[in-house]
């Protein structure tokens, strides 16, 4: 469960992140969608404690991430938009090292890591420098470094940008079972086809403020038309688009 409470940013006058009130359920697949620069990297800083908010707070499990940063990472799993790898560990490496981190003794981490590594596909390059990884690659090491601990909730950055269609429906479907069996994710992309397949709700961002939240027939309203949800979501977009 994660509770959004007037969560704000300024940078400067600036309004990255206008007061964000929200509550995304346990066992929800939620996409958080908007135009470039509308807030989502933003507000998933603050998420993962990395940013400090200009006001409000977000709650995870009850925790405030701010001022329980330590504690909500025991809870989440966090894939960044770009993510980074020591240079000089290699994938098993760092999912050992990831998993160490998270209090495994090193049996279970290297029984956890050689699992994931063959879930995500990885096995043949599990000995290369994952700085030499392809971008794809670097995504799914990062997942599997978000999922190490078996967290409740799942924090992810454009979790299915740069994999291959493959990949991209595998990692899609694993993370639909993982909301059927109870985790609660939060997901960033500007993927809609993506977005309208597997989120159960979505919230729409746009200049730092939230301009819609619901279901795909939710947000369709009162018309029983069959917009697509890049259809919905170029609609509540536009005016402040057309004005930037
Ligand atoms: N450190 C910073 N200082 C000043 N402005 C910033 C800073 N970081 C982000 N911004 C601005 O805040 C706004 C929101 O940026 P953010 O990265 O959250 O957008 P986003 O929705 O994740 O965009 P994208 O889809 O392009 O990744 C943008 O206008 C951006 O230029």
């Amino acid at each position: 469960m994660i509770e959004f409470q007037g969560l704000a940013k300024h940078y400067g006058e600036f309004p990255a992140v206008q007061p964000l009130t929200l509550a995304v359920r346990r066992g929800e697949v939620f996409g958080f969608l908007g135009p470039n620069g509308a807030g989502k990297t933003t507000t998933i800083r603050m998420m993962m404690g990395i940013l400090v908010p200009s006001a409000g707070r977000v709650l995870v499990d009850g925790l405030d991430c701010q001022a329980d940063a330590a504690e909500v990472k025991r809870h989440v799993g966090y894939l960044p938009d770009n993510p980074i790898f020591y240079d000089f560990l290699r994938g098993r490496e760092i999912l050992q090292f990831v998993a160490e981190m998270h209090g495994m003794a090193r049996p279970a981490a290297v029984e956890r890591a050689a699992q994931l590594l063959q879930e995500f596909g990885l096995q043949d390059v599990s000995e290369e420098f994952a700085v030499n990884y392809s971008m794809g690659m670097k995504k799914k090491l990062g997942l599997a470094c978000a999922l190490v601990h078996d967290p409740a909730v799942l924090i992810l950055d454009e979790p299915i940008n740069g994999l291959d269609p493959r990949a991209a429906r595998e990692v899609q479907d694993r993370l639909i079972a993982s909301a059927a069996a109870g985790k609660t994710i939060f997901l960033s992309t500007h993927l809609l086809d993506m977005a309208q397949r597997m989120c159960n709700r979505v919230g729409i961002i746009n200049h730092g403020a939230l301009v819609a939240t619901g279901s795909l027939d939710e947000l369709r309203g009162a018309s029983s038309d069959n917009s697509t949800l890049e259809e919905l979501f170029l609609k509540f977009t536009n005016e402040d688009s057309m004005a930037a």
